[in-house]
């Protein structure tokens, strides 16, 4: 079970009703609860699409739920997804279909047994008794982490692997950035006094000056210091890559692999809106996600352009211009499993191989756009070896004109609290609170330092960031 199993017995939707309640109206609501979670999940395992982008389908189909519904039936859809190698094995006995003991062991785990004991039948409430005597420490590692073997092969082998697991295996807070191109942190806590943001007890983040962390999940997209640019999603680990690239006003920046923008925005707005920031991306759908979001946040120095490939024409234009690039590569997502705990079930060893071809390509070619004497940020948001520090070490053998900084250096007095080992960016749920998280921060040689000819520098470009 998961750790909140029997520590919570909420009323549901029964909640809404007038008048004191009786047990009697109770049942019907989680047995329906139950046929709810079923629906959902067996769509889920489908493995098509990612699991939000299936509840948010379904919940447009069911426009009558209210909000506690859909809370429920998602954390109990999400409880399954980082416990499901587990829960298959204690699903194996009990009675009924292997679907409806999923979707009783999620929403015990999510609201308690007691609240859904009255929907069960005697051998189900049993059968869920049962599985409270189990050890969980006599379970194999990679049954009792919910990890598929290829996948737990790849955990085992870093440091303190089982506290990493864990973690991951743990629902995330939100994180929001505060725009700093509109307001400041302090500012944005003092408005959050009595206001409806206090329940979820806003606190600064450790690391991130523009970080505020909440507790529980608000529909954040209501709230007018959203609506106004001032406030975005973002977790703490994807803050602290700005401070990594560090643009500058004026200059020219690249965000290679802009996606929705989330880290475009950030830059943007450490550039003061100067300058002229390129978010590229191959997927326009994507990209046109930015659009609303860089309006509201008051940036105009952004400029977005859908690129066929990593080695399209308008990239080739750029060669040596860039006082900035930031690639922050598609990968496996290993470091945001609490918040995408389907990315585990999703994904094949041959995807792991695939993307760190894709990434080494991407690499190599946002690498030609940066200027003599700038910099170039390598960041994905998983925590495997193959997509980080392997792909760094052979980038710089291939590159001899680029140095590899250490990122306490860079992040200088700007971050206190956070000191990392080595030169890289290795953030962990386990240890700092954030997503697992992983950045590089390169250096090309000013073209004084630079023996023989360098690809992509064009020979009469001198200039240093
Ligand atoms: C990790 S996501 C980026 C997230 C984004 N930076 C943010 O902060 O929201 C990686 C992005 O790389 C894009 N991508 C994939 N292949 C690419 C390529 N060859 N060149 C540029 N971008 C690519 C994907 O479409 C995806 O949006």
């Amino acid at each position: 079970m998961g750790s909140s199993a029997t520590s919570r017995n909420r009323q549901g939707s029964a909640g809404r009703r007038k008048g004191p309640e009786k047990p009697v109206v109770k049942a019907p609501v989680y047995a329906i609860r139950i046929e709810q979670v079923k629906t959902v999940f067996a769509e889920v395992q489908k493995w098509k699409f990612p699991a939000d982008s299936v509840l948010s389908a379904w919940f447009r189909m069911n426009k009558s739920l209210g909000s506690r519904d859909r809370a429920e039936v998602a954390e109990a859809v999400f409880d399954i997804l980082r416990n499901l190698r587990r829960y298959r094995q204690f699903a194996e006995s009990g009675v009924g279909s292997s679907l409806q003991r999923l979707a009783i062991l999620g929403l015990s785990s999510t609201l308690g047994h007691d609240a859904i004991r009255a929907v069960l039948s005697d051998e189900e409430n049993a059968w869920l008794e049962h599985l409270q005597t189990i050890d969980l420490n006599a379970l194999s590692p990679a049954v009792r982490g919910s990890l598929p073997d290829w996948l737990y092969e790849h955990f085992s082998k870093l440091d303190n692997a089982d506290s990493l697991i864990a973690a991951l295996n743990e629902k995330a807070p939100l994180d929001l950035r505060v725009n700093s191109f509109k307001t400041d942190r302090d500012t944005v806590l003092a408005a959050f006094k009595d206001s409806p943001a206090e329940q979820f007890e806003p606190q600064p983040t450790p690391y991130s000056p523009w970080g505020i962390r909440l507790n529980g999940k608000p529909a954040i997209n209501r709230w007018p210091l959203f609506e106004n640019g001032s406030l975005e999603v973002q977790d703490e680990g994807s803050q602290i890559l700005g401070m990594l690239v560090s643009p500058r006003r004026g200059e020219m920046v690249i965000d290679f692999c802009a996606g929705a923008g989330g880290k475009t925005l950030l830059l943007g707005a450490l550039m003061r809106s100067t300058g002229r920031l390129y978010a590229f991306d191959v997927s326009a759908a994507r990209l046109a996600k930015a659009k609303p979001r860089v309006a509201r946040s008051g940036l105009s120095n952004v400029t977005p352009v859908v690129i066929a490939n990593e080695n399209d024409a308008r990239v080739k234009r750029l060669a040596g211009k860039a006082h900035r690039v930031l690639v922050d590569a598609p990968c496996t997502g290993m470091g945001t499993l609490r918040r995408n705990p389907d990315l585990k079930w999703r994904q094949a060893p041959k995807d792991v191989a695939e993307l760190a071809a894709l990434q080494a390509s991407i690499l190599a070619s946002a690498s030609r756009c940066v200027a003599p004497g700038g910099r170039l940020v390598y960041s994905t948001c998983s925590v495997l070896p193959e997509e980080n520090e392997q792909q760094v070490e052979r980038f710089l053998q291939n590159h001899p004109d680029f140095t590899l900084l250490h990122v306490n250096q860079v992040l200088g007095d700007r971050c206190p609290n956070l000191v990392m080992e080595n030169e890289y960016l290795r953030l962990r749920p386990d240890v700092h609170g954030t997503d697992g998280f992983f950045a590089a921060v390169l250096e090309r040689r000013k073209k004084e330092e630079v023996s023989g000819p360098v690809e992509g520098m064009p020979a009469n470009d001198n200039r240093s960031s």
